[in-house]
């Protein structure tokens, strides 16, 4: 098989970067910040993000892919100006999203895996011939357990089916990088365990996992604590998860004490 521009021969160092990003919205009383002063470099390849609820964790996500109102601050994915530079950043970055129904684009299964198949370029820029896109979305199917189910359509599908599709749709365009904001959250334990098993040992991307699940944050290599909009810590996942619980502990103690 010919090598897909999308694989990692001749990239970039995989370097996810962000200098002094803030994010905003529009909210009904004026413009609300939501990322402040957003300073992280990461090299690991497997980061997870956590933080409580409304801390700014989807927002830090979609501000990588691209998604979110940068309002200040440079971003840098894997050599690519996120912030300019949207068409490196599709090439660069997948994102499974919370909301796996809002994913999916085409009627059926197999249709949306194929589209996404059939956009990627070999090396020299020549499209995929029809057998390879056959080929490759039937093994990408397969290797997410959708085979049986691949001529269902996108919207008969149970909340845990399309977040495997959602997931399957975007590996099979090889991202260097992959987001994935609570990709487990919907699915039951055959399948959370074996999603997390392959996001967990994939060496062809650099994953950014968005998690309230902390026995799976512990297991990435790197984890960044976000609170109230800024990064609380950062480093090896063992001590900012450690550094999460004691807070969460100490919250609840609170909680109840009072
Ligand atoms: N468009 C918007 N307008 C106003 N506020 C917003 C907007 N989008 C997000 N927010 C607010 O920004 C904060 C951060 O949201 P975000 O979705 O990033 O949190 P999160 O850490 O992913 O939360 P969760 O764990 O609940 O998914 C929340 O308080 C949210 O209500």
């Amino acid at each position: 098989m010919r090598q897909m521009t999308r694989h990692s021969a001749g990239a970039p160092e995989r370097v996810l970067a962000l200098d002094g990003v803030r994010a905003e919205a529009d909210g009904p009383d004026g413009v609300v910040t939501l990322l402040e002063d957003v300073t992280l470099t990461l090299r690991a390849p497997r980061v997870a993000v956590v933080g409580e609820n409304g801390s700014g964790k989807s927002t830090l996500a979609r501000a990588i892919a691209g998604l979110a109102d940068v309002a200040a601050g440079e971003v840098t994915v894997h050599g690519v100006d996120a912030v300019r530079d949207v068409k490196g950043l599709r090439r660069t970055v997948g994102m499974v999203f919370a909301n796996p129904a809002a994913q999916a684009i085409m009627p059926t299964v197999r249709e949306d895996v194929e589209l996404t198949v059939k956009s990627l370029r070999h090396n020299d820029g020549a499209r995929l011939g029809r057998a390879e896109v056959t080929a490759r979305v039937d093994a990408a199917l397969a290797e997410h357990r959708l085979a049986e189910i691949a001529d269902r359509p996108c919207l008969a599908l149970s909340s845990g089916q399309a977040q495997r599709l959602a997931m399957c749709s975007v590996m099979a365009a090889s991202p260097s990088l992959v987001i994935a904001d609570e990709p487990t959250s919907l699915l039951d334990g055959r399948h959370r365990r074996i999603i997390a098993e392959r996001l967990l040992a994939a060496r062809d991307f650099q994953l950014l996992l968005v998690t309230h699940d902390l026995e799976l944050a512990r297991r990435c290599d790197e984890a960044v604590w976000i609170h109230d909009g800024r990064v609380r810590e950062v480093g090896p996942a063992g001590d900012v998860i450690g550094a999460y619980e004691a807070f969460l502990d100490e919250a609840v103690a609170t909680e109840f004490d009072a």
